[in-house]
């Protein structure tokens, strides 16, 4: 029988496997955030167990809430800080170089095809596209995954979403996974790896096929995962030249983790995207998913672009097409937060930081802040957010706030038109 990328993943990094449906694997990397790591450090240390199992295999970043805004989060990013100087971390962003995790970590290269990741953080799933097995873990994994670089996972269940057809114009990753998720619901893909797959991945960039895999957890799944191609190879290229040489051998290399063509998946969901439309959510759940001409010129008081999901380069050029010389309705706040310090910077040479601050946007600094409802655009009472972000939760960017998670080009229209409305209409 053929396996799945997931088992792949499995069968090389699989240490014991105390029970058929347990699993230890071999961890290549454990990221790390100021959230959840600091309680994971503090319990290791008052068990005399302060040290890492590998210092070139963890990556740190302070990236949810920074510059720290308050006491409590100048704490956390503190006990970070002398963790990574104390064990010497290579990898550690701290402000001024520091962005959000899932866009930080792939744009420094530390993700690659086959690779095993853990990270206290329900979004790792992120790193799926390009290849590697990425989960989200609670403290006691972290801990056991920083302390000894091993992780105990159930058996790979995986579930494959084939995605074909055409896509629209004004139809972006994230109305692709909006969708997706609105066919599989919040639990469709409990306890299973999504691994996606047909014409339409294969034409989607590195940075859409994050979208994609990073909102794999809001329909269950542990993971999101592409096969690896050509495109994870130019992206990876510059970090991995020296071991190939040539991009064919590199790509013959990865082709170890796509799945055989008989391998067993739990469901297939087959999608044909050539009729999707821009979409949005209307409720407090991912999988409530309308189309954005369904809305009824829903009105917003906040426009958010940024995020682990949608806070890329190609995210602020989207956005930026719809804004160029167009400004925000009066009733409404623009706030953009490049994902990390390389997007911040590119926007600037790109003129799309002007586009925006034309626009009379806000830009804030490469922070997760607002998506969690933390810092930097906290919603008050009763108050809408057209949102690229990944959760719309009640009350997730703010008590009583309410978020429409949709794509950069159509938080950009909400914003323009102060109502939830159809980005095509301000596309070229
Ligand atoms: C703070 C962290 C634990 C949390 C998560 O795991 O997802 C956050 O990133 C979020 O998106 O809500
Ligand atoms: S940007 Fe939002 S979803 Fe992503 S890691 Fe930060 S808080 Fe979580």
């Amino acid at each position: 029988m053929g396996k799945t990328i997931a088992q792949k993943i499995f069968d090389s990094h699989r240490v014991d496997n105390p029970s058929g449906d347990i699993n230890v694997i071999k961890l290549d990397a454990v990221f790390c955030h100021e959230i959840t790591t600091p309680i994971a450090i503090n319990d290791l240390k008052s068990r005399g167990k302060y040290r890492v199992f590998d210092k070139n295999k963890i990556k740190a970043v302070i990236d949810h809430v920074t510059p720290s805004k308050d006491s409590k989060t100048a704490e956390q990013a503190k006990i970070m800080r002398e963790w990574a100087r104390d064990l010497d971390l290579k990898d550690f962003f701290d402000v001024g170089q520091n962005g959000v995790c899932h866009a930080l970590f792939p744009e420094k290269g530390y993700v690659r095809p086959g690779y095993t990741i853990i990270m206290g953080d329900s979004h790792t799933c992120t790193h799926g596209a390009f290849g590697a097995f990425a989960a989200g873990v609670g403290t006691t994994d972290l801990e056991v995954g920083i302390l000894k670089g091993v992780c105990a996972f159930k058996s790979p269940e995986t579930l494959k979403v084939e995605l074909t057809g055409t896509r629209a114009k004004g139809v972006y990753a994230k109305d692709i996974i909006l969708h997706v998720i609105s066919q599989l619901g919040v639990n469709g893909a409990t306890d299973h790896v999504i691994e996606f797959d047909g014409s339409v991945i294969a034409d989607l960039s590195m940075e859409e096929r994050m979208t994609l895999c990073n909102m794999a957890i809001e329909a269950g799944g542990t993971c999101g995962i592409c096969p690896p191609d050509e495109t994870t190879v130019d992206y990876l290229w510059p970090f991995i030249k020296d071991g190939y040489s040539s991009k064919d051998e590199a790509l013959k290399d990865y082709s170890q983790w796509m799945s055989d063509s008989d391998a067993e998946y739990s469901k297939v969901l087959k999608l044909d995207i050539s009729k999707l439309e821009p979409v949005t959510t209307f409720g407090f759940k991912p999988d409530q998913v309308k189309n954005v001409t369904d809305m009824k010129k829903a009105p917003v008081d906040q426009v958010y672009i940024g995020s682990c999901t949608n806070g890329r380069i190609e995210d602020l050029r989207a956005a930026a097409a719809v804004l160029k010389g167009r400004k925000l309705n009066s009733s409404v706040r623009g706030i953009l937060a490049p994902a990390t310090p390389k997007v911040y910077r590119e926007a600037v040479k790109e003129g799309i930081i002007d586009i925006f601050m034309d626009a009379g946007f806000c830009v804030t600094n490469p922070t997760c802040g607002a998506c969690l409802g933390m810092s930097n655009g906290v919603l008050a009472e009763g108050e809408v957010c057209a949102s690229t972000t990944n959760r719309n939760f009640n009350g997730r960017m703010g008590k009583g706030g309410m978020v429409h998670l949709m794509s950069p080009a159509s938080a950009a229209a909400a914003g323009i038109a102060g109502y939830i409305t159809d980005p095509r209409a301000y596309l070229d």
